[in-house]
Parts: C-alpha cells; sequence; structure tokens
C-alpha cells in the first residue's frame, strides 16, 4: 500500500499540481496544509507517512520549524524550495531531511526523492534497530563473561563507543544507605585503549595536591538524575560537582550524559559520559541510555560483591586497578596513525558507517587523509574484496569526465575509437570514491544524480541501460553548502551525497598527533631514501607543534621527506617550516637548498599569482606552463598547492 503524504505549501497551484502528481502514482493525500499551524492540526488528525514541506509558508513559522517538530515524532519529510541562500541551507540541515527537492522539478524526480526517503527512512530504522540488537547482546556478553571492574568497564566503553560518544566515562557507585562511593574513570587514548584516571594523575595533571583532590571528592555529590548537560548546561553544575569542573578544567570537557541506576544488589550506580564538544549530547543519546538500561544494570550486577566491597573499602577514592587485557590491536584501520579525540571521533564514524551500503561524503580541507579514510572504509566494509575505483573529478577535463565515469560504445563520438568501460562498471559490487567532488561540472552532476537514484547507468552511444551496485564515497575540500547557494552545485545531489558527513579535522585541530605522524613518515623516508635516521629533536617537534599547517598532513609528510635527504646526522634537527609571506618579504637570508620539488611548488606558485589563480583558458597558468590543465591541477595537489596559498 502506498503511503499517506501530507502537502506543506502555500501556493496554491504548486500544491495542487503535486496533488494531482502524486494521486496519479497511487499515494494518499492526507491534506494540503498552507501554513506550520494548519499542518500540526492535520498531523495530529490524519498521522500521514510522509510530509512534503516547502521552507518558505504564509505566517511567521517556516518549513524549518515544521521540520524539527516531524524529526521530534520520527516522521520522514522532504523540503521543496526554489532556491535557498546559504544560512537557510544549514538551518534546513540541521533538521536532517530525508530529500530536498529543487522547484521546479520534474514529475520523476518527485517520485525518486518519495522512494529515497521511505527508503532511507526505512534502512536507518532497520539499521539502528539492528545496532542496538547487536549492542545489547554485547552488553549482555560482557555480563557472563568473566572479569573485574576493570575489563568490564572498558569492555561496556568498548561497545558503547560507536553508538555514544565519549572522550571519558565515569563510573561511581555506593550501597544506598552509604554517603561515601566509589569511582572509576577511564579516558580513550586510543581507538580501543583506555586509560584509567586515578587520584594520583588526576593530582599530578591539575597541579593540586592530593589532599585537594579528596576534599573535592568529598564534596562531591553523586548525580541521581538521568540528564545531559551541554556548555552552560554542564558549567552550572559545577559548584555541587567540584569532580566534574576539575575534570572540565584537566581535560577540556565541556558535555556530560548521566545514566544513574539502581543494581539487584541495591547500589546506587552512575555512569557518566564526558565530551570535550561543546554540543555534545542531546535527547537520542539519553533514550540510547535508557533503551540500554537493563542489560547495564545486568553488566553491573555481574561484577562481584566482593569486588565492589573491596573497591569501596578504598574509602571513596577513585581507584586505580592496573589493566589485566591488552589493549586490542586495531589492524582494521590500516596505517591510520593517531590517537587524537578529534580522529577518535572520525574512526568511530567509519567503524559504524563501514559495514552498510550508505554514502559517505567525506569533507576537510586538503591533505587531511579523506583518501586515507576512504580507503578504511573499503577495508572494513563486506565489499572490500571487491574493487575499489579512486576517481579524481578535478583532475579530468570536462570533456572526458563522462566518458570516464560511465564510459562509451565504439564510435560514439570522434575519437572513441574502441568501446570503453567507465569507472562505476569497473566499480561494480565494489565502492567507488569521487573525489573532489565539489569540482564536478554542474551537466554531469544531474548525470550523476540520476545514476545514484535509479542505480544504472548508460555508455554514451549505447542504447541499454546497465544496472549497477556500487557504493559511493564523495570527498571534497570545499564548502558545498556555499557551492551550492552560489549554484556550482545542485542542491539535490548534495543531498543526496551528504547521508552521512564525515569531517576529517584539520592538523591544527588535532597537534597531539604531530609527534606520532612525523615518526611514521620518518621511518617510512627513511625505508625508501635507505637513510637511517633515529628520531626528530624535541626543537623541531616544537616547532612542529607550534606550526599551523594549511597544507595538513599532506604538508607534514613533505616536510619530513624533506628533512630527511637534508639531514646530516643520525637525528632530524633542523626543520624549514614554510615561512609566512611578510617574514619572507623581510628577505631571511640562508644557506637554504630548496629540494627540486620546492622549487617547481614555487615555480607554480609564481605563475598562478600572475594569472590570479586561473588553471583553465587563454592566458591562464596551463597554458604558460605548456601543461593540460588537469596535469596542473593534480602536480598543484601533490605539491599540495591550495588557491587559498594565491594571494
Ligand atoms: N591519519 C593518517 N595517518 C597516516 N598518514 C596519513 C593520515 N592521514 C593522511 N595521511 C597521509 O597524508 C597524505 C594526504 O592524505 P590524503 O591524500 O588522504 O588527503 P586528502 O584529504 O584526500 O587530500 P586532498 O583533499 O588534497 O585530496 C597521504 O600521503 C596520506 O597517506
Amino acid at each position: 500500500m502506498k503511503e499517506k503524504i501530507l502537502i506543506v505549501e502555500d501556493q496554491f497551484v504548486e500544491a495542487d499540481y503535486l496533488r494531482l502528481m502524486l494521486t496519479q502514482a497511487g499515494y494518499i493525500i492526507t491534506g494540503i496544509a498552507r501554513s506550520v499551524s494548519q499542518a500540526e492540526q492535520l498531523i495530529k488528525s490524519e498521522k500521514p507517512d510522509f510530509v512534503l514541506v516547502d521552507i518558505f509558508l504564509k505566517g511567521k513559522q517556516t518549513g524549518i520549524d515544521l521540520a524539527k517538530q516531524l524529526s521530534a515524532d520520527n516522521i520522514p519529510f522532504v523540503y521543496l524550495s526554489a532556491n535557498s541562500d546559504e544560512e537557510v541551507l544549514n538551518a534546513a540541515k540541521t533538521t536532517e531531511p530525508y530529500g530536498f527537492l529543487v522547484k521546479p522539478f520534474r514529475e520523476k524526480d518527485l517520485l525518486v526523492a518519495l522512494e529515497i526517503a521511505h527508503y532511507r527512512h526505512k534502512h536507518n530504522q532497520e539499521s539502528k534497530w539492528r545496532s542496538e540488537k547487536q549492542l545489547t547482546k554485547d552488553l549482555y556478553t560482557i555480563e557472563k563473561e568473566e572479569g573485574n571492574w576493570n575489563t568490564k568497564v572498558i569492555e561496556t566503553a568498548k561497545v558503547l563507543q560507536k553508538h555514544l560518544p565519549f572522550d571519558c566515562v565515569d563510573v561511581k557507585f555506593k550501597p544506598l544507605e552509604s554517603r561515601h562511593y566509589s569511582g572509576f574513570a577511564f579516558m580513550r587514548a586510543g581507538f580501543s585503549e583506555y586509560q584509567t584516571i586515578d587520584l594520583n594523575s588526576l593530582s599530578n595533571m591539575s597541579g593540586r595536591p592530593m589532599e585537594e583532590i579528596k576534599d573535592l571528592l568529598e564534596h562531591n555529590s553523586i548525580d541521581n538524575t538521568a540528564k545531559w548537560y551541554n556548555g552552560d548546561d554542564f558549567k552550572k553544575l559545577f559548584p555541587v560537582h567540584p569532580m566534574k569542573a576539575l575534570f572540565a578544567k584537566v581535560f577540556g570537557f565541556s558535555s556530560n550524559i548521566v545514566l544513574p541506576f539502581i543494581t539487584s544488589d541495591s547500589y546506587m550506580f552512575s555512569l557518566s559520559f564526558f565530551r570535550r564538544l561543546e554540543e555534545g549530547y542531546n535527547a537520542e543519546h539519553l533514550d540510547l541510555l535508557f533503551r540500554l538500561q537493563q542489560p547495564l544494570i545486568a553488566v553491573m550486577n555481574s561484577i562481584s560483591a566482593n569486588e565492589k566491597r573491596s573497591a569501596l573499602s578504598i574509602h571513596h577514592e577513585l581507584t586505580s586497578i592496573p589493566h589485566r587485557k591488552a589493549p586490542d590491536p586495531n589492524p582494521d584501520f590500516g596505517t591510520i596513525i593517531g590517537k587524537s579525540p578529534a580522529l577518535l571521533n572520525v574512526m568511530d564514524l567509519i567503524e559504524q558507517v563501514a559495514y552498510s551500503d550508505t554514502s559517505v561524503l567525506l569533507l576537510g580541507e586538503s591533505g587531511t587523509g579523506k583518501e586515507k579514510i576512504a580507503d578504511a572504509i573499503h577495508n572494513l566494509s563486506p565489499r572490500k574484496n571487491k574493487s575499489f575505483i579512486k576517481v579524481n573529478c578535478a583532475a579530468l577535463p570536462p570533456t572526458l569526465i563522462e566518458s570516464e565515469l560511465f564510459g562509451h560504445e565504439k564510435g560514439a563520438f570522434t575519437g572513441a575509437n574502441d568501446k570503453r568501460i567507465g569507472k562505476f562498471e569497473k566499480a561494480d559490487h565494489g565502492t567507488i570514491l569521487l573525489d573532489e567532488i565539489g569540482e564536478m561540472p554542474l551537466e554531469l552532476q544531474v548525470k550523476l544524480l540520476r545514476v545514484l537514484q535509479e542505480k544504472e547507468i548508460e555508455r554514451i552511444g549505447g542504447r541499454d541501460t546497465l544496472k549497477i551496485n556500487v557504493r559511493i564515497i564523495a570527498a571534497t575540500n570545499k564548502n558545498l553548502e556555499k557551492e551550492v547557494a552560489e549554484g556550482r552545485f545542485r542542491l539535490d545531489l548534495y543531498y543526496r551525497l551528504n547521508v552521512f558527513p564525515v569531517r576529517l579535522p584539520p592538523l591544527r585541530e588535532r597537534k597531539e598527533d604531530i609527534p606520532a605522524l612525523a615518526y611514521h613518515f620518518m621511518n617510512y623516508y627513511n625505508h625508501k631514501s635507505g637513510k637511517k635516521i633515529s628520531g626528530i629533536s624535541d626543537n623541531v617537534l616544537k616547532s612542529m607543534m607550534a606550526y599551523h599547517w594549511p597544507g595538513n598532513i599532506r604538508e607534514l609528510e613533505h616536510l619530513v621527506e624533506r628533512s630527511i635527504l637534508l639531514a646530516r646526522g643520525s637525528l632530524i634537527e633542523e626543520i624549514q617550516l614554510p615561512a609566512i609571506p611578510k617574514t619572507s618579504a623581510a628577505g631571511i637570508e640562508s644557506s637554504y637548498i630548496k629540494t627540486i620539488h620546492e622549487n617547481e611548488r614555487d615555480y607554480i606558485i609564481s605563475i598562478l599569482k600572475k594569472c590570479n589563480g586561473r588553471i583553465w583558458g587563454a592566458g591562464a597558468a596551463a597554458e604558460i606552463l605548456n601543461i593540460p590543465p588537469s596535469t596542473l591541477k593534480s602536480k598543484m595537489k601533490k605539491l599540495g598547492i591550495k588557491k587559498e596559498f594565491i594571494p
């Protein structure tokens, strides 16, 4: 049976046209609302399965206001809009719509958008249900397994981490009748590694004497309400929860969610999770914790009474127990280096999405590791033994990109001497990475959208359509919302790709990963160049930490490579971080010899400056350099030259 649809549209003609198209397609129209208040009434009385909602409506409230309500009620909705500026688009995005139709649209676009919305809603519900079922099962397994406090809590944290984001988990408990409690705090220190935070480490990290910390504990209240606290709400807890205040100060936490419960052996427990993000938690996270209450109680029940008693006997201390289990090795992420909270968040997300067929959109500055993360997604997915095809949309000339992607038949156009299999066909049953998707020409975006929606391609000059089964990963360093707002990227394609966005943090937001990355590249280039550099001096590491890395990890990699080639002793003791333009203008004289790459880089930048950053066309950089624009683009990528570098 077809779904019941509510149309929320204040333009009479458009609303009627929608009604006609949808009724013909077999949908049941439960009504047409002209304003948010009318829509709210119809939603209550008619209970539609879907809502089509125009953003700008009669009255003060917009479709975005209505969407917030629809999200809370779990009713899928698709936006209709003629044009939207960046601000509206950003606001619309936060409501997590199931689709977006840009007016004017064809009947087919409407029907396909509804089908996608239907699929995504069902898929979301199902995958949520499936992964929660697995999570519950995992928690009951932890309940049954042998283990002390440490192992039980760490195992619980590990299975929770991909469903509930956190940087630290704190478990506190006390017998119901007692005032004193014991507790354990575990900080994420790697993808599945946790570090115990004890009173000693707290005292060391905060620079406060042990006695003072014990005193704070004495005056701390135990959480007895299930709730989340973001930003200022979190700060308001500090007077009654001095330990939270201390945690926030030492570790930079800005949000917290708490689930208290009572176990069958009459202990009061509280599980408290912390994040550095200001808006770290929401109602959905709390609902999840409520739904997991029973298995979580079962795990805490399963910790022997003896253990609970002995933990309590160390009178209300945050006890440190040595780790019994070695941290799990984590081979699935390949050579992704780094343990910063920002990177761990990314890893949690990709672990969550890799197993499904969901499209992933990787966002991040150039050189932040988008391609590397795409590799990890493919390798963690059930498609890992099938092909993984990478396409750089920026490096392909517009005239060739269509045949590259979809292939062509022999004789399809002048020069098509042979039949050619396109990248999509090559990626069948596997994964395709559409890198630099923001550079894809508009004409081709329409074609890509159809492939995504209809899951079939047509070779140029071919008569048949070919069914394909490809998982899409798209990546870009552009602000796609801005591209949409400025008319360079289709809104409907943006929504189709933005099903599961993952933002890769720039290196300056994860400076703690710099030493490990630098050593990783040192080993790699040692091996490649046959050198035997054994380390990096503290001074060099310090200047690396102070630098802002506009070219991110790629820039760091090039720098380490160069330092290895130039190093005279067994240590990297000098590093030539690129000078900020003004400083170089002041003329730092040095005996510094540039590598071939650096000379090439500087030369290309100087040409680009001359042509105001233009790559294509008459008198532009590619023509002056006498190389095809696509070659110039890939050279720029390889050498870490971004348009922003060109003043
Ligand atoms: N976490 C990481 N650990 C180790 N190496 C990394 C990591 N992230 C990135 N790299 C390395 O840094 C370089 C740049 O990464 P990558 O090409 O994936 O970036 P990108 O975001 O796709 O860049 P662009 O937007 O310019 O295409 C590569 O050599 C990659 O192997």
